[in-house]
Formats: structure tokens, sequence, C-alpha cells
């Protein structure tokens, strides 16, 4: 797929700006004690991100990520993954290498970025903020911004209306099939990066992703283009 230079870059966050999980498993395993359950590995909860928290909390109730139907306590133990979450938003969770010199790069190039999460808001700005790059994002969509979620295409139509730029013209940096899902229903181009949770890599392997590359990859491929565009008669 050929990639173009676009109006606006648009990012999910876990598992692409930031790697969540430490922090996300220390709330769920808090959440589990306070029901007496026992706790989850890092590597499990890995596989159960990028749809909520919402997901995440029924995903760890249910001990696994394909669930039919929530589990009865889904609700309790949700208002208790947030107090837990609130209290570790960031005692271990990194930006992924590059992340921070990928942005910086984006932003000298004039490109208006946004992020698109499935996260919460109330945790959103706050983490972002604890990383040093909340100033980097012209607009911020979360999971309950909207009454709906990606998969659905409303939070990337939302954020490029936010931004007043056609979604069409925009990239969509992601690492699931939410993300995917989203951006091609959207009518957005879905660049994921090569790490990220592994609970689609199934779903990738089978029907691969647009393009794939780094924040700092991206960067380096918008920046040849605009030279280009620039040299062009
Ligand atoms: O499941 C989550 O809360 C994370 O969501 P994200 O990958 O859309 O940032
Ligand atoms: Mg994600």
């Amino acid at each position: 797929m050929n990639l173009f230079f676009p109006d606006a870059v648009l990012f999910d966050l876990d598992g692409t700006l930031v790697d969540s999980a430490p922090d996300l498993t220390t709330a769920v395993n808090r959440c589990l004690a306070d029901l007496g359950r026992p706790a989850i590995d890092e590597d499990r909860v890995r596989n159960w991100i990028g749809n909520g928290a919402r997901w995440l909390v029924a995903r760890a109730l249910a001990g696994r990520r394909g669930i039919a139907a929530e589990p009865p306590q889904t609700e309790a133990a949700l208002a208790r993954f947030f107090v837990h979450y609130r209290d570790c938003l960031h005692e271990r969770s990194v930006l992924y290498a590059g992340v921070a010199d990928g942005l910086a790069r984006l932003a000298v190039l004039d490109l208006p970025l946004a992020v698109v999460t499935n996260k919460p808001g109330a945790f959103t700005q706050p983490l972002l903020e604890a990383l040093g790059i909340a100033g980097r994002f012209a607009t911020l969509v979360s999971g309950d911004t909207l009454g709906v979620k990606k998969p659905d295409p409303a939070p990337l139509v939302h954020a490029a209306e936010a931004l007043r730029v056609d979604i069409q013209r925009c990239l969509y940096v992601g690492d699931s099939a939410a993300d995917r899902d989203a951006a091609h229903a959207a009518g957005a181009l879905l660049v994921r990066v090569p790490y990220g949770y592994p609970g689609d890599d199934a779903v990738f392997a089978e029907h691969p992703a647009d393009l794939t590359l780094t924040v700092p990859a991206l960067a380096d491929r918008l920046a040849a283009l605009s030279q280009s565009n620039r040299m062009a008669p």
C-alpha cells in the first residue's frame, strides 16, 4: 500500500505509544485480590488489552480473551479496577522506543496529531502528561468520549472533525484489529506498529495491515515524502 503525505496523524495509545501493560496488570491484580481471586501473569494480561477497561476486567474475571457474555461480577470489579489503576497509572508504564523522537519529528512537519484510544478519559491525559507527550496532541478522544468506541469508526471521525481535516486524508497508527477495523470503516489508512499487544497477532497474520512501521520510521517516511513534494514541479 502506498503511503501518502496526510493532513493529520492519529494514534492509538496502549500498545502503540505506551507500554502500559505493567501498570494495567497491577491494577487488574489488585482488583482480583479485592474479590479474593488469584493474580494473573502480565503476559496473559497483554493479550487482553485494546478493547477498553470493561473488556479487560471481564476477560480477567473469565481468565481468557474470548468471552460470549460478561461475567456477573464485571460491574463491581470495574469500579475496583478504576480505583487501583488511578493509583498506579504511571508507575511502570513507558513510551515505546523512539516514540518521543518520532512525535517531535512529525511536529516539525507541521502535521496535526491526535490520540484516539479505548482507554477511559480519566486516565488518558494524566498518563500522556506523566510521560511528557501530552503537548504533542491537538485532540484526545478516549473510550468514553462518545457513546461508542473502536472498532466503531466514530471516534476517528470525531478526532478528524476536531482537527478540521478529512478522515480519509488521515493515517491511524495502531496495534489491534479494533484499530484496523475502525480505520478502514472511517476511510483512513492503518499503519500498524511492529510491536504492541499480541491479542490480534493471528488476525493480522491472516489479513496483514496496510503498512507496518514504528513511529520514528513513519516520521522518516513522511519527512522524505514532504521533501519530494516540495521538490515536485
Ligand atoms: O483497552 C484499552 O483500554 C486500551 O486501548 P487502546 O489500545 O485503544 O489505547
Ligand atoms: Mg492499542
